[in-house]
């Protein structure tokens, strides 16, 4: 009885609740089994091999697309179309290439109010996405084109355009994947400072791992790799589920916690839960240009 009663409250308060959903394109299974509660205010990182489903399950979070079965909530509602709650940025193409940065940051505003609205709050648009341009040190590029940014830029660009819009969840796709190291781990502590203020619930897909171990206060490891001897209906190899789930206590304030044998030892227990086993017996050390994160051996080095 008590549990019941847990159960519903958690369904009701978290932030998003995933009880036994699967996505299917036709006959093909994606994803499978996902069981899934997560707290307002948690940064998730999602982190798995290429092409296990990380970007299908961002997809049906944001409402582009519909589980295939199971419960899916948001909110404590059922999920629905994207709207204003949901904020996405992606590692590309976020930005409208043709409207100038404040256009870009300011459009969210524009789209989701009336036309006289969107006319009588025209100054009040202007501040406010002035104010967002101003916290992320854009404020003097505000007339620029996104292709007159560097990368780092038009990504500061595309959080203030998410932000501006309030979202209590921010979804985020490789956003740093394309960033040099540096502007990388600037952007991360960027990131982080963002979260702290406006305290918004984050689900970030990396493929790197190190970067999701800095950032998340939980790592979601999907994988189609399972390694419980659990029955697979579907056949191996047939649709991810998560199979580890680990909530971070530590909170990084700086990037040399990279640098930490603790930091170090979950990326390695993350390395093993998730990929794929063959391939994992020739991997010797990582290499954050690989876009998994490791390195497998060349011939000369295995044999
Ligand atoms: N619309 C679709 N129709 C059929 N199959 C699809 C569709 N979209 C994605 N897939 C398949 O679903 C699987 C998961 O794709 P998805 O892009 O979600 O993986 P991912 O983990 O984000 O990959 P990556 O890490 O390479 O970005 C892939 O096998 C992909 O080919």
């Amino acid at each position: 009885m008590e549990e019941k009663t847990s159960l519903r409250a958690l369904r009701e308060s978290a932030s998003l609740y995933l009880e036994n959903v699967r996505k299917c394109y036709g006959p093909k299974v994606i994803l499978k089994d996902i069981d899934l509660a997560v707290k307002k205010g948690e940064f998730c990182s999602l982190v798995g091999p290429s092409g296990c489903g990380k970007s299908t399950l961002l997809r049906l979070i944001l409402g582009q697309e519909y589980v295939t079965s199971g419960t899916f909530l948001i909110g404590g509602k059922p999920v629905g179309p994207p709207d204003t709650t949901r904020g996405i940025v992606y590692q590309r193409y976020s930005l409208f290439p043709h409207l100038t940065v404040l256009q870009n940051v300011v459009l969210g505003l524009n789209l989701s109010s009336g036309l006289i609205d969107r006319f009588r709050m025209k100054k009040q648009f202007h501040d406010e996405a002035m104010r967002f341009l101003e916290e992320v040190e854009l404020a003097d590029h505000s007339h620029k084109y996104p292709h007159e940014l560097s990368g780092g830029m038009q990504q500061r660009v595309a959080i203030s355009q998410a932000l501006i819009m309030k979202p209590e969840l921010l979804l985020m796709d490789e956003p740093f994947g394309a960033l040099d190291p540096g502007t990388r781990e600037h952007m991360q502590i960027f990131l982080l400072g963002m979260w702290e203020k406006y305290k918004m619930t984050v689900f970030f897909v990396t493929h790197d791992l190190e970067e999701a171990v800095f950032l998340g206060t939980r790592i979601l490891v999907l994988s189609q790799y399972w390694s419980d001897g659990k029955t697979d209906v579907d056949g191996p190899g047939h649709g991810a589920r998560i199979v580890s789930d680990y909530p971070l206590a530590r909170r990084a304030t700086s990037t040399a916690v990279k640098k930490s044998a603790d930091f170090g030892e979950l990326i390695q227990k993350i390395r093993h839960d998730g990929f794929d086993p063959e391939y994992l017996q020739h991997v010797t050390e990582f290499d954050l240009r690989h876009p998994d994160s490791f390195r497998t051996l060349d011939e000369s080095e295995a044999g």
